[in-house]
């Protein structure tokens, strides 16, 4: 492969090449939090389903405001209201059904409640704190589109319908290959020169929110074969095989060589900091292929990886627009940088003041150093070749999960 480096754009345009969606299952709605809608759902009931109150008070007809008006019924929440008699008001509830016949509440802070009935003000129109039926949603119209990610609103909104499954894409399964003899689990004592796995809790966490499932996790030793057999296990039962570590150029690093044995290499060195060495590429496996993204093992190489890259695949495999980019922010810089021949994603938090977004990042950038990625909310996108003086905008990629 050539030696220059590659974009990121047509890196990730190489990863997403050819991705479909995966396949619908139906699913019970109280297990589909965070899940993707396969197909729009129609709204099939009016909300509100009939004409209520949006206040406690007194429901009316406008032309009576002004009088003393006796009370001729009681309605509250959960009662079916019957016609409103000429010339009287009925008691009604937040929520009731308005009476036939009545065409305005009035809150009860603004009556005067007497012994006859209650007087009302005289500057009551017609509709006031009636919510109408249908004005959140009508029968028949679209109630939510097939793409969008299940949160707390639309499981309100479906729920609201009555509804109790819905159609999703089955969660993308993902396997997560720690490579590195060094690399050892939580739990067991650390020996001279080995480190704890922090890869893969992170990324872990990174895939649920993107919508995935890891359905295989396993240590891989710096060796060739076992590279290859762990890597052939991975792409039997996932749909994205992540790697992290020796994805470089030295001796031990045998990610690439056993890609190009087993599937393709697309993409290998990019023109982003951090995570040069990223592969990007696929693993057959019975006339299907799991996707294959070989992180870098620095931590923060992966984490920034798995934003600009897993994040827009998984986007694809769940057909859902909305995490396929990152939203972008331009903000002021509180900071001096400048690029050589790569790309650099800096660690910022963003911040909001009367002037709009500023951008604060974190003192170390090194993609070792994962401190830089706690309290980091968004990514400062600087060209390369580039300078940047602080007081200077640039442009934020907003670390948002959808
Ligand atoms: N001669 C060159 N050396 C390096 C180059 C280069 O172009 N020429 N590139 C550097 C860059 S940039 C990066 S990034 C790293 C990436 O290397 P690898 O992907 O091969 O990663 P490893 O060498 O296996 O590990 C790098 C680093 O990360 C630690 N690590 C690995 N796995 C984990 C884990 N699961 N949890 C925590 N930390 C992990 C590992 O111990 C190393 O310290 O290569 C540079 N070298
Ligand atoms: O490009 Mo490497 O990812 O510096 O850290």
């Amino acid at each position: 492969m050539a030696d220059e480096l590659q974009s990121v754009e047509a890196a990730l345009g190489a990863l997403l090449d050819g991705v479909a969606p995966l396949p619908a299952e139906t699913v019970p709605c109280d297990q589909t939090a965070g899940r993707v809608l396969a197909a729009s759902v129609a709204a099939r009931l009016d909300v509100p389903p009939f004409d209520n109150s949006a206040m406690d008070g007194y429901a009316l007809r406008a032309v009576d405001a002004g009088r003393v008006l006796p009370i001729s019924q009681r309605i509250a929440a959960g009662q079916p209201a019957g016609p409103l008699i000429a010339g009287t008001c009925a008691r009604i509830f937040t929520g009731g059904e308005i009476p036939p016949g009545a065409d305005c509440v009035v809150m009860q802070e603004r009556v005067e409640v007497r012994e006859d009935g209650i007087r009302v003000p005289g500057d009551i129109p017609s509709g006031d704190n009636v919510r109408r039926r249908g004005r959140d949603v009508q029968a028949g119209n679209e109630l939510l589109a097939a793409g969008t990610r299940l949160e707390a609103a639309a499981l309100g909104q479906l729920a609201g319908q009555g509804v109790t499954e819905v159609e999703v894409r089955r969660r993308p399964r993902i396997a997560l290959l720690s490579t590195g003899d060094e690399v050892i689990t939580p739990g067991q004592p650390l020996a001279p020169g080995q480190i704890y796995n922090s890869n893969r809790p992170m990324l872990t966490r990174l895939v649920e929110r993107f919508g995935g499932d890891v359905v295989y996790t396993a240590g891989v030793p710096d060796d060739f074969e076992a590279t290859c057999r762990t890597l052939t296990e991975a792409a039997e039962i996932a749909d994205v095989v992540i790697t992290t570590g020796g994805v470089s150029v030295g001796e031990e690093d045998h990610v690439k060589h056993a890609l190009e044995r087993l599937g393709q290499l697309d993409m290998w060195r990019l023109a982003m900091r951090p995570g040069k060495p990223l592969a990007l590429g696929r693993l057959p496996h019975e006339g299907a292929e799991a996707r294959f993204i070989g992180l870098p093992g620095n931590p923060v190489s992966g984490y920034v990886g798995a934003w600009l890259f897993l994040r827009p695949l998984l986007g694809e495999l769940l057909g859902c627009p909305a995490l396929k980019t990152l939203p972008r922010i331009r903000a002021r810089s509180d900071f001096a940088t400048r690029t050589q021949a790569r790309r650099h994603y800096m660690r910022v938090s963003l911040t909001f003041d009367e002037d709009g977004a500023r951008a604060h990042a974190f003192a170390d950038q090194n993609s070792a150093v994962l401190s830089s990625c706690v309290t980091a909310n968004a990514l400062a996108v600087i060209p390369a070749h580039s300078e940047l003086h602080s007081g200077d905008p640039v442009d934020c990629l907003w670390l948002v999960e959808a």
